[in-house]
């Protein structure tokens, strides 16, 4: 519990919209005058945690400082904004923390010349700083023989080395010390002309290959001192120019504009994260940023659909000729171009181990060597770490630019993610967007259904709602699957599933049935008579299939696995209806809903809403906790759900209309114990993106914290379950829980 009470209210506080906490707390009113400058400029120095409708939440970490700063704003001007824009006198705890946090940034910065990586400042002492570290002195190459180090000054050095692997380090320590006793010696307040050419002097120092990565990390975790990396593309007269430019037509929107106005603040190339939501151009920001830096440009995608989409955006937006752009998968391998040019390619195809075939290992020996002057990261959030961090150790680049939807992942590579690529330089509002009609306006509903009386029979024996196991069922890991079949296709979701369908159809909407599951996925399908996309569908069936999706207005349904949720692009598709989700991830929930966002006209004009998602949940089984849990990130954009308890069904219209048939599909549900169709999901997963970029990680969570409806928002509508009513759609044994604990009352 927090207590504010202490606070300090400002006499005309009404006229201000932040309520700044002692703890790096933020709550801004959405409804102030000022929201837009002072969200512009909460966006830059804090994280957001929530943005509901009407007040949002931001944290001031020293991750959102280090942005703040690597953006050009000083922690001076944090401070005075922050007092100016906050209700209440600013607490001093928080001009500490930002003081704190950004002592040292800016102070040192890590830059590329002719391939190496070396460590620049102005400064002896912040050398001297990063060196007392022993990996990161132990990185240190050789400083004499490039040049670019003072090597005067470090020659100077009069400590004579006492073991081999020390003698750098001893020597720059020395140098370092003169430094700064010549600096001490001066009068500040009348700079001699030694002085002046000191302070802008250059001390470096360089560093191994492939060291780079890990002296960032341990400068930014161990140390507290982030370096920056910027690049000076302007005046870069060792690399070739690109000659890319954008077409006459191509207008970008204001927040891609504000996003790369944050990566070229000061004329250089700053490296970072842009954060947009699906669907509203990150690609195209991107091109604009490698249009604007003009050099050797590398990207790099999830899968291969992906690399073809890049080429193709290239084209449609920029003057560059399509020569100049080579692609590496593993179909195809073109050459780099002879001069200049940009190539394409997936995480795996650079970080593969094994052995290639030559026109491969050729291409990769060049992507190696060459001295990438802006490397675009794109989908960063689904990356395996492993490969990302390889990635980065082959393959150096002036500038990097990292592109996500969503800023969650359920491993730690977000911390990560700040000190191998850069700040977070942009994070765009999706509410605001979907005001500005950038983004379709989602209608997010959840719809509960009740298990059918025999299938939570089968739930319960299997272990469900806390049960033990029946004394049958002896394979736990079985058992788990089973459960999870038996809501999945619950008879009760199907005919909600079906009545959705079908009403959709009728109004002409495009929708995509998503179920992670691949047997129940094929079960709907089957059902449905609706064509299904999954891991193993050839790739000529796929193209087949969504295009006549796409194209043909008799094919408004498709049912897509957890293989539609990156890099499958249907910009058509206005509904979505998920039957089986995974588990808790909500950036999966986020991608997902990200699959209907491209903005489009309204259909039907109801409540301004033009496309809608539905979670179909079933009733009292353990999908009500992951649901809860995976809506978390909309929630906190700002989504709100809806949840329906009471859907009609098509009742005798139904496929599933008679109990003899629902007792088919238990059957079928209960010998269908094998996991071949999901292995055959994960492989043909992999294979998509060339062998090994996992989308699919589980979130490994406490069981607490699935069980809260943490922050969530949401109205239901028809009658609350805890009312008499609704009582008799609780499946019995809840009913005869609620009435004994009532009886005890
Ligand atoms: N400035 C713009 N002007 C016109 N169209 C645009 C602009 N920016 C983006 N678009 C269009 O918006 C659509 C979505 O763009 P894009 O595929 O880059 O989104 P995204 O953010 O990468 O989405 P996803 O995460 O789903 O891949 C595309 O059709 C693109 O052409």
């Amino acid at each position: 519990m927090r207590d504010f009470s202490k606070l300090t209210l400002k006499a005309d506080h009404e006229n201000r919209p932040l309520w700044v906490c002692p703890d790096g707390r933020i709550y801004l009113e959405a409804q102030s005058p000022l929201y837009g400058p002072a969200y512009d400029f909460l966006v830059a120095i804090a994280e957001p945690v929530a943005r509901p409708e009407f007040v949002h939440e931001y944290r001031i970490t020293p991750h959102s400082l280090y942005a703040a700063v690597s953006v050009a704003i000083s922690p001076e001007k944090i401070v005075s904004v922050l007092d100016k824009l906050s209700k209440v006198k600013l607490p001093e705890a928080v001009e500490d923390f930002v003081k704190g946090c950004t002592k040292n940034f800016g102070r040192a910065k890590l830059v590329l010349r002719q391939n190496r990586h070396y460590i620049e400042s102005h400064e002896a002492g912040a050398l001297r700083e990063l060196l007392s570290h022993a990996t990161i002195r132990g990185s240190r190459d050789d400083v004499k023989e490039d040049g670019v180090a003072s090597e005067d000054e470090f020659a100077e050095g009069e400590v004579q080395a006492e073991a081999a692997a020390n003698r750098a380090y001893l020597e720059l320590e020395a140098e370092l010390d003169e430094e700064d006793e010549d600096a001490a010696a001066e009068d500040p307040k009348a700079p001699t002309k030694k002085a002046a050419e000191k302070a802008q002097k250059t001390l470096s120092f360089r560093l191994r290959q492939g060291a780079a990565q890990e002296v960032k990390r341990i400068a930014a975790k161990d140390l507290e001192f982030p370096l920056q990396e910027e690049y000076d593309f302007r005046h870069d007269s060792v690399n070739a120019t690109l000659p890319i430019d954008l077409r006459p037509s191509t207008r970008i929107r204001n927040y891609q504009e504000k996003s790369l106005s944050k990566m070229f603040g000061n004329g250089r190339a700053r490296s970072g994260i842009i954060v947009l939501p699906c669907g509203a151009g990150k690609t195209l920001t991107a091109i604009v940023a490698a249009a604007t830096v003009k050099r050797w440009t590398l990207v790099l995608c999830s899968n291969a659909t992906a690399v073809a989409q890049w080429k193709n955006q290239f084209l449609l937006w920029t003057t560059l000729d399509s020569r100049r752009i080579s692609l590496f998968t593993a179909d195809v391998k073109d050459d780099l171009h002879d001069d200049c040019g940009i190539l394409i390619t997936t995480y795996h195809m650079v970080s593969f181990g094994g052995t290639r075939a030559a026109a491969g290992e050729r291409l990769i020996q060049q992507v190696k060597t060459r001295e990438w002057g802006l490397m675009l990261l794109d989908e960063v959030h689904v990356v395996p770490a492993a490969t990302f961090r390889k990635v980065l150790a082959l393959c150096n680049a002036h500038c990097k630019l990292g592109l996500t939807a969503t800023l969650v992942r359920e491993d730690n590579l977000i911390t990560d993610l700040n000190f191998l690529i850069g700040p977070k330089l942009y994070e765009a509002n999706w509410m605001d967007l979907t005001h500005a009609g950038h983004l379709a306006n989602v209608q997010c509903v959840e719809i509960w259904c009740p298990m059918s009386g025999p299938f939570y029979r089968e739930y319960l024996r299997n272990g469900g709602a806390g049960q033990a196991l029946a004394p049958d069922v002896d394979d736990a890991s079985s058992a788990a699957r089973r459960r999870r079949l038996l809501y999945v296709l619950n008879p009760v979701k199907f005919r909600a599933c079906e009545y959705l369908v079908h009403l959709h159809e009728a109004r002409g909407d495009k929708t995509i049935v998503f179920s992670d599951d691949v047997y129940a996925l094929l079960s709907y399908a089957k059902a449905l008579e609706r064509p299904a996309v999954y891991g193993a569908t050839k790739e000529a069936e796929r193209q087949a299939i969504l295009a006549s999706f796409r194209f043909n207005s008799a094919v408004n349904t498709v049912c897509l696995s957890k293989v539609g949720d990156v890099a499958i692009d249907l910009p058509e598709a206005n509904v979505i209806v998920q039957v089986s989700s995974h588990f808790g991830s909500r950036r999966q929930e986020a991608q997902r809903l990200g699959r209907i966002l491209r903005a489009k006209p309204n259909s039907d004009g109801t409540d301004g809403f033009n496309a809608v998602f539905y979670t179909l949940v079933s009733r009292d089984t353990d999908e009500m906790f992951y649901s809860t849990k995976r809506q978390q990130y909309l929630v906190d954009q700002g989504y709100t759900f809806k949840v329906v308890t009471d859907l009609p069904d098509r009742g005798p219209d139904s496929v599933l209309n008679t109990p003899e048939k629902e007792l088919d599909l238990l059957n079928d549900v209960l010998t269908s114990h094998s996991l071949k169709e999901e292995e055959a999901e994960e492989k043909a997963i992999k294979d998509a993106a060339n062998g090994g970029i996992d989308v699919t990680r589980r979130a490994t969570i406490a069981a607490t914290k699935l069980s809260g409806g943490e922050g969530r928002a949401y109205y239901e509508y028809d009658a609350p379950v805890t009312d008499a009513s609704s009582s008799k759609k609780r499946h019995r044994l809840f009913k005869s829980r609620a009435a004994k604990k009532a009886r005890t009352k």
